[in-house]
């Protein structure tokens, strides 16, 4: 039987890019979708398309009947609030969206626990991001210092990004980072280090010609060690990752986080 999903942000740049994908995909079927531009219309005709005979709703609440997973790629402002509703209706999530801290999770956690539904929050879908991850969380075992560098469009409207709060939340699993002097005892202006996320400091750029890079920068005895990692301008990479929290999320009860890079590479 196939998995039948609802597309929250379905024509934005990453939702349409998943909800083309799920149409695409034989155990998948795309039963509705949310935009609020779109409100009302079919969801091809919205992309300026041939129908394709999935409604459009102008609310995530109008959109969950006869759905088993919402994939929400809509913003950082909504996406609590939408997962919370989604939990109450029985629905699985996939968190696209960033914008939820670890202590949000913890509370969804709870939430979805009680309901026994699945959450799947990635801060980013991407193979190389979720190698990065991996990269940075072998390194923090033998490199006690570490800070985050988040470059992002001028247009981007959260900060830190998805990916460098999952990431610095991530290393959090390995304790903080060793530090010299405190942040607070800093003379200056103490905001030029950064905020300090899980106990590592990010520095979010905005700035034109970015979609999104995060680097971390490990500081050893006379030796550093850079991890970066380069987003270009399709949503296409965020794709297959997407689509296997989807498929994996039925098997869930509570929050999972992150991708395993094994499993990703597999699909991609
Ligand atoms: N986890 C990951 O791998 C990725 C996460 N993101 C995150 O996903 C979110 C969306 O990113 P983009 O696709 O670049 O944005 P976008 O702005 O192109 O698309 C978002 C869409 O959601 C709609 N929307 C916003 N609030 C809504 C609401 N309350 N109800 C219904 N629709 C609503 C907007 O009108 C827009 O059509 C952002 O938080 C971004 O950081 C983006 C790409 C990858
Ligand atoms: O806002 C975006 O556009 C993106 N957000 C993500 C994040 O916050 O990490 C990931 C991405 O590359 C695009």
């Amino acid at each position: 039987m196939s998995v039948r999903v609802c597309v929250s942000g379905a024509t934005g740049w990453t939702g349409r890019a998943v909800a083309a994908a799920v149409i695409e995909a034989p155990d998948l079927e795309l039963v509705s979708a949310v935009s609020r531009s779109a409100a009302g219309s079919d969801l091809g005709a919205a992309w300026g398309q041939d129908t394709i005979g999935v409604p459009v709703h102008g609310r995530l609440a109008e959109a969950l009947d006869d759905v088993d997973v919402v994939v929400d790629y809509t913003s950082h402002e909504t996406i609590r609030a939408h997962t919370i509703q989604a939990i109450e209706h029985g629905v699985h999530v996939v968190v696209g969206s960033s914008g939820l801290s670890a202590r949000d999770l913890e509370e969804i956690d709870e939430v979805a626990r009680m309901a026994r539904v699945g959450v799947f929050a990635g801060g980013n879908f991407s193979l190389g991001a979720t190698v990065l991850t991996q990269a940075a969380l072998l390194a923090a075992q033998y490199l006690r210092t570490w800070e985050i560098v988040d470059y992002a469009s001028q247009n981007k409207p959260d900060a830190p990004s998805g990916t460098a709060r999952e990431l610095a939340e991530r290393l959090a699993e390995h304790g903080p980072p060793t530090v010299d002097r405190p942040v607070a005892d800093t003379g200056g202006h103490v905001e030029a280090r950064g905020a300090t996320v899980a106990g590592t400091q990010v520095h979010s750029l905005r700035l034109p010609s970015y979609e999104l890079a995060t680097e971390v920068i490990f500081g050893g005895a006379d030796e550093r060690l850079v991890i970066r990692h380069e987003s270009g301008h399709s949503a296409e990479k965020f794709v297959a990752g997407t689509l296997h929290a989807i498929r994996s999320v039925p098997g869930v009860i509570g929050v999972v986080r992150g991708l395993d890079p094994d499993a990703l590479a597999q699909q991609a």
